[in-house]
């Protein structure tokens, strides 16, 4: 069994929970009082080099342990006061220590988007994803069939969600646009081996139209990388590691964006 599979495995029992405590019922009437949805390709596509998504990550299976994060939104208040376009908070348990709580906590502090990070393989997450808050979701297109992709974005655009599609090669691009996603993701991680490969996003990102956002997803360890990413068309950076093992994620993140911006970003 591949790691995606075996954490999808377990975000299905912890969903079977969760759905026989939480009707999803509850949930469109908590996401009907969420607050106007937010354009959030706009948001990332700046124009001015890739805007940065910092991630609030406590774990992660191919590095286990990475941070204790004792207080997640002031991680993410430091990230936004650092420029940060968004933020990605990770609330699957078992793998990566994140929780529903995590997303809660980081919406009620910062006014920046906020992406909810998961293995999503239907549709109440998507609805608790918008009760808790968030304002992107993931959608991994290497969980899902094409149907299940489809509507799956679909339903959240439908619900106020910007749905960031996670891709890995040239045919999962493919299947993205093909599903309707504005917004994508091209992740340098393998999910089968945990490899990163930097260079799968040059290679992948031509396969995308010139009109959908582009999201450079992990392994970035420094300015160096965001330029390279940069050079290949990223209109925006997911970063996690390097910024909750660094010393200072507001400065981590500004230096981020000065790679690309002649001004670096007030700190
Ligand atoms: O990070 C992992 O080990 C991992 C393993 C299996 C599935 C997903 C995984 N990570 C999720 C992510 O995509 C990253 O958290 C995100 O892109 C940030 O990556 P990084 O900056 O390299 O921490």
């Amino acid at each position: 069994m591949s790691v995606l599979d075996e954490i999808v495995e377990g975000v299905r029992a912890d969903l079977a929970v969760r759905r026989k405590r939480v009707p999803v019922a509850a949930l469109r009437e908590r996401a009907a009082a969420a607050g106007p949805p937010v354009d959030c390709a706009a948001l990332l596509r700046t124009g001015e080099g890739p805007s940065v998504i910092a991630e609030v990550k406590r774990a992660s299976p191919s590095r286990g342990a990475l941070a204790e994060i004792g207080d997640p939104a002031a991680l993410a208040a430091e990230y936004a006061a650092g420029g940060a376009a968004a933020i990605s908070v990770l609330t699957e348990r078992r793998r990566f220590g994140g929780s529903l709580d995590d997303l809660d906590a980081v919406r009620a502090r910062v006014s920046v988007p906020v992406l909810r990070k998961d293995f999503i393989v239907g549709a109440y997450q998507l609805w608790e994803a918008r009760a808790h808050g968030a304002d992107l979701a993931l959608l991994i297109a290497a969980a899902l069939d094409q149907p299940l992709l489809s509507d799956l974005v679909a339903l959240a655009t439908e619900i106020g969600l910007t749905p960031l599609v996670e891709v890995h090669d040239e045919a999962e691009a493919e299947r993205a646009v093909a599903a309707g996603a504005r917004v994508v993701g091209v992740n340098a991680r393998d999910l089968r081996t945990l490899d990163v490969h930097r260079g799968t996003f040059a290679r992948v990102a031509p396969h995308l139209p010139d009109g959908v956002v582009k999201v450079a997803e992990s392994g970035v360890r420094g300015p160096v990388d965001v330029a390279g990413y940069a050079a290949s068309g990223a209109d925006a950076v997911l970063v996690g590691e390097a910024l909750v093992t660094g010393p200072d994620p507001r400065a981590g993140v500004a230096s981020l964006l000065s790679a690309t911006r002649r001004v670096a970003h007030p700190a």
